[in-house]
């Protein structure tokens, strides 16, 4: 069977210390010199980067069963997150699954306009005082306070919760770009930040769910129904761990990957696109800004993709954010413009992949979607937003897309014009 094509990289450890100086860049470079499958090595671990729709739906959703969750990334994630949707272990993200899909429904999401009005309007009058924002914070500070709402109907101190989470995410990037991780043997070995985070976490979200489960008079919110799913037939099926692992992953796995998006339709849009259909603007951001910009499956049985032999235990990567790019699928790739989605939805046959796909794919879509087309919309009816000359606007890739550093936009208002 043939091998596919791929840089030698160093003896010992490969590509990853060119994966870790730039990894977007060593990525597209990969593709662009060897194809859309590219055979590469991180020390031990062998991986094969695919960037075609056909490839992709083979491994996400046609043979998901012969690719699973159990990989580096997984396991590192799941210090923070337990047994839960983003884990490797098979039984326990089916059963989270079942439990939290339901939750997730549109029908769920249909009246939250007036919850994220309640957020986004303060912020709006405070912005009418001031005449620059850092976008990237300020998105980071709305999208954590609506999560709260949504997830919590709580009024817990938002910036305590986003501090916690970036603590975690932080280290959890540096734990799966790091060859050797300690806390792997113990997690005793976890830094004290790390340990320090998850505390203040644990405290905020087990005093919710005891607090929850003694209330009488629920609110509307995925908590509760949380709660509801449990404890249908009178029998409650959750203890209060595997609840708790359950909601600091919807925390976790929702609060970044839309502020960041968020931040990036911002900063793009006010190029001219400002009149576009919110949904459109949106859609364009998490094209070329994709939260998730890599996903990583492990091979269970051999397997062939694109007639080249891909090895049992291996891994295999998918990018969105160069699947988004790749120029057979987008003219133009890296331009900026939301009248591609003007007609009809693009889908993964036509290179557009930004929940996933299969069965993990995204269960917060509908809510994420929703909720940036409601900011988008709110703040464009009142602000015109332009970014501050003389910056540099780079990504910096962790588990999520962020920016590199803050962001200043001037605040206009309309009504002044
Ligand atoms: C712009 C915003 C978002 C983007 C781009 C995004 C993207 C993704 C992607 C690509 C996956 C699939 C990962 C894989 O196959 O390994 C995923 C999974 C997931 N997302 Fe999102 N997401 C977003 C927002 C949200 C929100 C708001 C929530 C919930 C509050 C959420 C919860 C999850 C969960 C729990 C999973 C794991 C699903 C599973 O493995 O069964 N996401 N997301």
């Amino acid at each position: 069977m043939m091998r596919a094509p791929g840089p030698k990289g160093s003896m010992l450890w490969g590509s990853l210390s060119e994966f870790k100086a730039d990894s977007l860049g060593f990525l597209a470079d990969a593709v662009r010199d060897h194809g859309d499958i590219v055979r590469l090595r991180f020390g031990p671990i062998t991986a094969h980067l695919i960037n075609r729709p056909e490839y992709v739906d083979h491994v996400l959703s046609r043979q998901a069963s012969n690719y699973d969750k159990a990989t580096r990334s997984a396991d590192r994630i799941a210090a923070t997150t337990g047994n839960s949707l983003l884990s490797a272990d098979q039984r326990a993200w089916s059963r989270h699954r079942q439990l939290i899909q339901p939750a997730f429904q549109p029908s769920c999401f249909q009246n939250i306009g007036p919850v994220i009005d309640a957020l986004v309007d303060p912020m709006l009058e405070r912005w009418q005082q001031t005449k620059e924002i850092d976008i990237v914070d300020e998105m980071m500070q709305l999208v954590i306070a609506i999560a709260i709402k949504i997830l919590f109907s709580s009024d817990i101190d938002p910036q305590k919760i986003n501090t916690a989470l970036e603590t975690l995410l932080a280290d959890t990037w540096r734990r799966i770009e790091a060859p050797l991780d300690a806390s792997m043997i113990s997690p005793r070995l976890h830094r004290p930040a790390f340990k320090k985070a998850v505390g203040e976490i644990d405290q905020i979200v087990f005093d919710l769910i005891q607090t929850r489960r003694r209330c009488q008079d629920r609110p509307d919110d995925v908590l509760s129904r949380l709660l509801a799913a449990h404890e249908a037939g009178g029998e409650i099926q959750l203890n209060d761990k595997e609840l708790r692992d359950a909601t600091v992953t919807l925390l976790l796995a929702g609060h970044e990957t839309t502020a960041n998006a968020l931040s990036w339709a911002f900063i793009h849009a006010s190029n001219g696109f400002e009149t576009a259909e919110p949904a459109h603007i949106f859609a364009e951001a998490i094209r070329l800004y994709p939260s998730i910009w890599i996903i990583e499956r492990r091979v269970i049985r051999d397997d062939i993709i694109g007639g080249y032999h891909i090895p049992r235990g291996s891994s295999v990567l998918i990018s969105p954010y160069l699947l988004h790019r790749h120029t057979e699928f987008w003219p133009e790739p890296n331009r900026f413009d939301p009248s591609r989605f003007v007609d009809d939805q693009p889908r993964l046959r036509d290179g557009y992949l930004p929940f996933g796909l299969g069965p993990h794919r995204c269960v917060g879509l509908y809510l994420a979607n929703k909720i940036a087309a409601h900011v988008i919309e709110r703040v464009y009816a009142r602000f015109k937003l332009k970014l501050l000359p003389g910056q540099l606007i780079g990504t910096s890739p962790g588990i999520t897309l962020r920016h590199k550093g803050p962001v200043q936009m001037k605040i206009e208002c309309r009504d002044n014009k």
